[in-house]
């Protein structure tokens, strides 16, 4: 089943503090962004990748990309002040039957849990990735504990993220008319009534987020070369 996906690379990385897009930080020599489009480049049933970069980063995306193998694959569009703006300037680039948005700084995600999400958006609509919460939650207000949440049936969610075109389409639309902004695309599909079907995803997906997630990535990298 063919797909197209958004690949959201266009943010500041405040939390990572590296003092430029952390996407171009390097996993084993190579930057972070490379490994994530390996993914999908590799893919015959990924139509193409629009990848939404920073004002800026053009000449570094462009140095990166020079000698990518999916670089054919790829058409780069602007992104906006958050990550849903982004995303939105992405839709608009958009013209599939399936559409995934998966974040530029999750390296690791397998083709077998982007296959089992394209086919779950064909048959409902909406897909997410997502892994079983591990740790205990709670909610706290003023540093002080007001609720532990029941652990039973909560999920850690990731990206990819698969829908059917037109229900991603409609969901920004009405966030947009709406100022809502959410931390991700199931939010604002889940606000116009639309199911979304979990995916079991995998641990290893993780998000390069602050700077120990670089440890982790080089161990996750490593796990992987060592197993072939
Ligand atoms: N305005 C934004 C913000 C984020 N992203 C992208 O969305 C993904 C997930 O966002 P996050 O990890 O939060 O990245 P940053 O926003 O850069 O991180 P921070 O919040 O620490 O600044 C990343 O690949 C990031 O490049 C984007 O394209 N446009
Ligand atoms: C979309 C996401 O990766 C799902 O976990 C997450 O919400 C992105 O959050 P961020 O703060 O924009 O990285």
């Amino acid at each position: 089943m063919d797909y197209q996906v958004i690949i959201p690379a266009a943010g500041s990385g405040k939390r990572m503090g590296a003092g430029r897009n952390k996407l171009f930080l390097e996993i084993n020599g190579r930057p972070v962004i490379n490994y994530t489009l390996d993914v999908f480049a590799s893919d015959p049933e990924c139509k193409n990748m629009i990848l939404v970069i920073r004002r800026g980063d053009e000449s570094q995306f462009r140095k990166l990309l020079a000698d990518h193998p999916g670089k054919h694959k790829i058409k780069w569009v602007y992104g906006g002040q958050e990550r849903q703006h982004s995303v939105y300037n992405g839709l608009k680039a958009a013209d599939g039957q399936i559409i995934l948005v998966h974040d530029g700084a999750r390296p690791f995600i397998r083709l077998h849990t982007i296959h089992l999400l394209v086919e779950a958006a064909y048959k409902g609509g909406a897909a997410i990735a997502a892994v079983p919460v591990k740790d205990t939650i709670k909610r706290a207000e003023r540093g002080q504990v007001v609720e532990t949440v029941k652990r039973t049936g909560l999920w850690q969610v990731q990206t990819p993220q698969a829908f059917r075109l037109p229900i991603l389409t409609e969901a920004h639309e009405q966030a947009k008319a709406q100022n809502y902004l959410g931390t991700d695309e199931a939010s604002l599909v889940e606000r116009i009534g639309q199911t979304v079907k979990i995916i079991e995803s995998d641990y290893d997906n993780i998000k390069l987020t602050t700077p120990e997630d670089l440890y982790f990535a080089e161990a996750i990298f490593a796990k992987r070369k060592n197993l072939g």
